[in-house]
């Protein structure tokens, strides 16, 4: 048994854990309310204590400048600027900087910098060839994270992780070149030729032409789309230590690489419980229009919990409220959907869910709200995106936060190897049973 008195004040004031082994002193500094403090964990790992945290829930496994969450109020701050002022008045590039850097960039930053990306959205030739090796019906996310993974063969100068700036320049080829891995990604999931970049158009306007358009034929880039993947890409950048981005930051503790380290991201972002939640929701939403589009009966199978049944898009593991970001894109689902196709029978749906999910005790007494996937794909899919590639785009939107996280995990003299203890389970020592006597 361990108690700790104090723990909650900030300040910089002394608290005392009583543990079997006797009574200590730490240093409360920790600004959360609430938490025990980064001293408190320091000190239960001197003291020899495993503490038992399956799904890391009260575990701080690094600390960090970038993103702050208030789960219980719904706020959510990139840098200290709240998510809400950077996506009516940013935009995904100047956001990308923020994250990466610290703060916001200057005119002659913000140029310099989207020139640098510019200059390298080209694919070498020979990861070109690497695309016709996967079967045609390939998911998008397995062949994105292994297209980023050969990036550190085609670079191998950005082998060492405290070589700066091979760093710096692993970091400006990844915003440059997972938008143009991606758009191929799609193109040999449809079958079609791949498409150049043209370095005379925007990031976001770069990539739609390369996913939607053909070689040799212009493409007009619609405004209103590309001002719509740029906001849900803003609002996707970063979420401190989610799954993926802890992922990241894992496997970067081994002092692997950072395309090794974003390649591992994109994979756990792919599963259905974290980025992969957004192209459930959409096929939740079309079995049951499908269904007849009775959305009490699908909500009492997820209260009755029915296996392999749960409202997709709905609970999260830190907001207790309404997530801010779906907050922002429930707001701009009918302007975005009327502009592009008038309407949406899916968001309709979407909408009833909420409302019934909401007023019921089921959710309300366990704080379930929509997240961030819950109306996303409804954007997507009228933005002309299939859904097997919606949690490509969300990778995409996340990719400048992975790589803050990276940079500022190695930069850390606090990083050590993550390498998590457990309890230990198993048999007790036993001798070795010969093959005739089994
Ligand atoms: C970008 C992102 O990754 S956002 C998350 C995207 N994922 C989804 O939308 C998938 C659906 N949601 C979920 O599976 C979960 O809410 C997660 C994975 C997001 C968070 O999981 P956790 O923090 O571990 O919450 P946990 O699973 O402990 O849930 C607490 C309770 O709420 C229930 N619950 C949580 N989410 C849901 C849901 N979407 N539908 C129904 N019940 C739910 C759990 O069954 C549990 O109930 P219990 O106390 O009766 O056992
Ligand atoms: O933070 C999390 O656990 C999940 C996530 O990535 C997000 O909500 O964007």
């Amino acid at each position: 048994m361990s108690d700790a008195t104090n723990a909650g004040q900030s300040g910089g004031e002394t608290a005392t854990l009583r543990l079997p082994s006797g009574e200590h002193e730490f240093k409360v500094v920790n600004p959360v309310e609430g938490a025990p403090g980064i001293e408190l964990g320091k000190l239960l790992a001197q003291t020899g204590y495993i503490t038992y945290d399956p799904g890391f829930v009260n575990t701080g496994a690094a600390s960090s400048a970038i993103t702050y969450i208030d789960g219980d109020a719904g706020i959510l701050r990139y840098r200290g600027y709240p998510i809400e002022q950077l996506a009516e008045k940013s935009t995904f590039i100047e956001v990308s900087y923020l994250l990466i850097y610290g703060e916001l960039p200057t005119e002659a930053q913000l140029a310099d910098f989207s020139e640098r990306i510019q200059r390298h959205t080209l694919l070498h030739e020979d990861l070109k060839a690497f695309f016709s090796g996967f079967p045609r019906d390939a998911h998008p996310m397995p062949v994105l994270s292994s297209a980023v993974s050969a990036l550190s063969t085609f670079y191998q100068d950005s082998l060492n992780p405290f070589d700066e700036p091979n760093v710096e320049l692993s970091t400006i080829r990844l915003l440059a070149k997972v938008p143009t891995l991606a758009a191929y990604a799609y193109k040999k999931s449809v079958g079609q030729p791949l498409l150049y970049p043209d370095n005379s158009l925007g990031l976001v306007e770069n990539f739609l032409r390369m996913t939607f358009g053909f070689p040799a034929e212009p493409y007009e880039v619609d405004p209103d789309i590309a001002k719509a993947l740029d906001l849900l890409f803003i609002l996707h950048a970063d979420h401190e230590q989610n799954c993926s981005t802890s992922t990241v930051r894992l496997v970067g503790s081994s002092e692997a690489n950072l395309f090794a380290s974003i390649s591992a991201g994109i994979n756990a972002l792919f599963g259905p419980l974290h980025g992969g939640a957004n192209a459930a929701v959409l096929e939740m939403l079309e079995g049951i229009r499908d269904d007849g589009g009775d959305v009490a009966t699908f909500v009492n199978r997820v209260k009755n919990k029915e296996k392999g049944v749960k409202l997709m898009g709905f609970g999260h593991r830190v907001y207790k409220n309404y997530d801010p970001r779906a907050k922002i894109i429930k707001n701009t689902a009918d302007e975005i959907l009327g502009k592009l196709k008038g309407g949406d029978q899916l968001l309709d749906i979407a909408k009833k869910l909420e409302e019934t999910a909401l007023s019921d005790d089921y959710f309300v007494e366990r704080k379930l709200y929509p997240n961030v996937d819950f109306y996303t794909g409804l954007i997507y899919r009228a933005l002309g995106f299939p859904t097997k590639f919606f949690t490509v785009l969300f990778a995409l939107g996340r990719l400048p936060g992975w790589i803050a996280h990276w940079r500022e995990m190695i930069n850390d003299p606090q990083t050590k190897i993550g390498r998590p203890r457990q309890i230990y389970t198993g048999h007790a020592s036993r001798d070795y049973t010969p093959m005739s006597e089994r």
